[in-house]
């Protein structure tokens, strides 16, 4: 079974206007209530797949009722953990750029953290768990790093879609597959990548660290994917971008899905790009067949040994 966990729900309040101006009335007519939070639209996506998947994390209040329902009515299978808190709406707003408001996740007691402990102690050999979205720094790290250590003993697939301190601690323990972008490569290693050829660099690093596959996500310019014996590029298709948001998610989606069918990293990386893309053209996340009709415009390169990547 594919568990995915996001620790950090929301509802992801996304609306469209024409222009928006800082510091004014703005009014807007085209409003959209999606579950969020990256786990959760990991489990939207490898659902539409055709991947049997199984939501957990935390949620709370009418927001949490509101995320369960609609998975229920996609036919995701859920089983969360109910907080005190309501979960955070997150405000996404499409006008000639996309801006984003995301609020804090919910102050989680010890209690809540040991239900969810106790969940993942009944997974079994063969199972995957994506641990993906921000984690509260209120959690301590050796929380999560009491998991990644789990996954590792049971032979779980760890795959670890997160930022900031809590990726820098969680690389440590090997995962199956990371998929930062730039940024969050850059704050791994404190440093500031601007190019194909730096962010080669560094996640050439992370898989001499231990880490199974690791994919950088470059937007619009596509992504990179490495493993111990090959590295690929892959230019991200063409077409009308709509909404970006659950486009890295997306890809990790197709990335699992893929996999799960093939076993081969390699077609799993050029599924994965093509889900990413085909939710970045789209409002909601991508539909198989949007998926299925981009793969063949993904264009892969291997990168050998002393390649200038440009
Ligand atoms: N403007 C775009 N055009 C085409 N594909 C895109 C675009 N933005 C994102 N994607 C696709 O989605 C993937 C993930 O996007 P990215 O923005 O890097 O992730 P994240 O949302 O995690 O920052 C990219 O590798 C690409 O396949
Ligand atoms: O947990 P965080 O980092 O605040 O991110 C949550 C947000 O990320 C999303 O999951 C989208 O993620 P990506 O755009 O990175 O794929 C939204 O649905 C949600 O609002």
């Amino acid at each position: 079974m594919i568990y995915t966990c996001t620790i950090t729900p929301s509802v992801d309040y996304t609306t469209y206007l024409p222009s928006f101006e800082n510091g004014k009335l703005n009014r807007t007519s085209e409003v959209f209530y999606y579950p969020g939070g990256k786990g959760i639209n990991v489990s939207r996506v490898l659902k539409r797949l055709g991947a049997r998947n199984k939501a957990l994390g935390f949620i709370g209040g009418f927001t949490g009722n509101y995320i369960e329902d609609f998975l229920l009515r996609e036919g995701v299978e859920t089983d969360f953990i109910e907080t005190a808190e309501i979960t955070r709406i997150n405000v996404k707003i499409k006008a000639a750029e996309e801006t984003e408001l995301n609020g804090p996740g919910p102050a989680l007691r010890a209690e809540d953290l040991a239900q969810l402990t106790e969940k993942i102690n009944n997974m079994e050999k063969g199972d995957w768990l994506v641990l993906a979205g921000s984690l509260p720094v209120m959690i301590p790290l050796s929380y999560f790093s009491g998991i990644a250590e789990r996954c590792s003993e049971r032979q779980i697939r760890f795959v670890l879609d997160t930022s900031g301190p809590a990726l820098k601690e969680l690389v440590k323990f090997s995962p199956f597959l990371i998929k930062p972008n730039i940024h969050e490569l850059g704050e791994l290693f404190d440093a500031a990548i601007s190019t194909k050829a730096e962010a080669f660099h560094y996640a050439k690093k992370l898989v001499a660290g231990g880490v199974e596959n690791v994919i950088v996500s470059l937007g619009g310019d596509g992504a990179l994917w490495i493993n111990e014996t090959s590295a690929f590029e892959a230019k991200a298709p063409i077409g009308k971008v709509v909404n970006t948001v659950g486009s890295g998610d997306s890809l990790v989606s197709g990335f699992i899905a893929s996999y799960c069918e093939t076993e081969d990293p390699l077609e799993a990386f050029k599924y994965g790009v093509a889900s990413g893309s085909a939710t970045a053209f789209r409002s909601d996340l991508c539909r198989k067949e949007d998926v299925e009709e981009l793969v063949g415009e993904v264009h892969v390169k291997e990168i050998k040994h002393g390649d200038v990547i440009v």
